[in-house]
């Protein structure tokens, strides 16, 4: 009948929680086929369908427009992004669950309404906005509105996901990040955001380091996560000109400038002597969001 794509996303970007977010060049492909009745689901393992997370999006758009569905098969067709590891794979599926409720409906969703849908299920709108528009967006979600606006990222900038074989739960790593700060943590992390936002959109990238620090969440976090400072470093030695936690983590994220061509090889090559397995890929901003194919 028609298939899917949804891109990854890094969110929070260092100093941005539940503000800042991109769309990278990765993606989750559904497709969707008539059968003649009932829901089945193929390609996603051992998850059930009350458990689906594309099915529970789907289901509960319908629901909000007095919609059902029947006669469907959702199939996993392709899955690039790792589950659990900070890359908005929870956003891919939300995405497609509402994208293939909207579909059914004729297409009666904008995008706003499908960020407003997706940001309701997820419980915070940087990984969906991205998502959904793809680029670097900034986000605010406040009395189930979601106001959002686009970031330019320079050209001359990759993205290089450092993703290990052990996964982080996003609503875990949220249990570690305080209800409090001083004014002091705030206004480290005010100054910081606005300047990774003026610094992507003038192509400051010599200030991209201090704009991705924070104090909100990867402090607490980074106990997650065995080594960062070790992965970090060597990131720095590398050339690497920011890094950080992707969303909730486990994969750390390198910026890196497009001509740094031995930093995956040179960083491969450092990660094998750390404890665990990791994968590195070089990444683009996706810049289209969302797609049906
Ligand atoms: N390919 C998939 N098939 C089915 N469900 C998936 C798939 N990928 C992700 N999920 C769902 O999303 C959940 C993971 O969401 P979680 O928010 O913990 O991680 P994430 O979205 O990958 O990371 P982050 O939000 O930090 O970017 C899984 O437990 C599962 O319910
Ligand atoms: N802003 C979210 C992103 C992960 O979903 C967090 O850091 O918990």
């Amino acid at each position: 009948m028609f298939k899917i794509k949804v891109p990854a996303t890094t969110a929070n970007m260092g100093s941005g929680y539940d503000t800042l977010g991109m769309a990278l060049t990765l993606y989750n492909e559904f497709e969707i086929e008539k059968i003649n009745k009932g829901i089945e689901t193929v390609g996603f393992g051992e998850i059930g369908l009350e458990e689906n997370l594309v099915y529970i999006s789907m289901k509960k758009t319908l629901e909000l427009y007095g919609k059902k569905a029947d006669g469907l098969r959702i199939i996993a067709k392709k899955i690039e992004v790792p589950m659990s590891r900070g890359l908005g794979s929870s956003a891919t599926c939300i995405v497609a669950g509402i994208m293939i409720a909207d579909k059914l409906m004729d297409n009666i969703c904008s995008k706003d309404d499908i960020i407003r849908i997706g940001t309701e299920i997820e419980g915070h709108p940087d990984n969906i906005v991205p998502a959904v528009i793809g680029g670097m967006s900034v986000s605010i979600y406040e009395n189930n509105k979601v106001i959002y606006s686009k970031v330019n990222v320079p050209k001359s900038l990759r993205f290089a996901v450092l993703i290990p074989n052990f996964t982080v739960s996003t609503h875990e790593a949220r249990k570690v990040v305080p209800e409090n700060y001083s004014k002091k943590d705030c206004i480290f992390n005010l100054s910081r955001v606005a300047m990774l936002v003026a610094s992507m959109n003038n192509g400051e990238i010599h200030h991209l380091r201090m704009a991705t620090e924070d104090k909100i969440h990867q402090p607490f976090r980074a106990n997650l996560i065995p080594n960062i400072d070790k992965i970090f470093r060597a990131s720095k030695d590398l050339g690497s000109k920011a890094e950080f936690i992707s969303g909730s983590g486990s994969t750390l994220m390198a910026i890196i400038d497009k001509e740094n061509i031995h930093f995956e090889e040179k960083m491969n090559k450092f990660l094998t002597t750390i404890e665990g397995t990791w994968n590195v890929k070089i990444l683009e901003v996706d810049r289209c969001g969302a797609l049906y194919l």
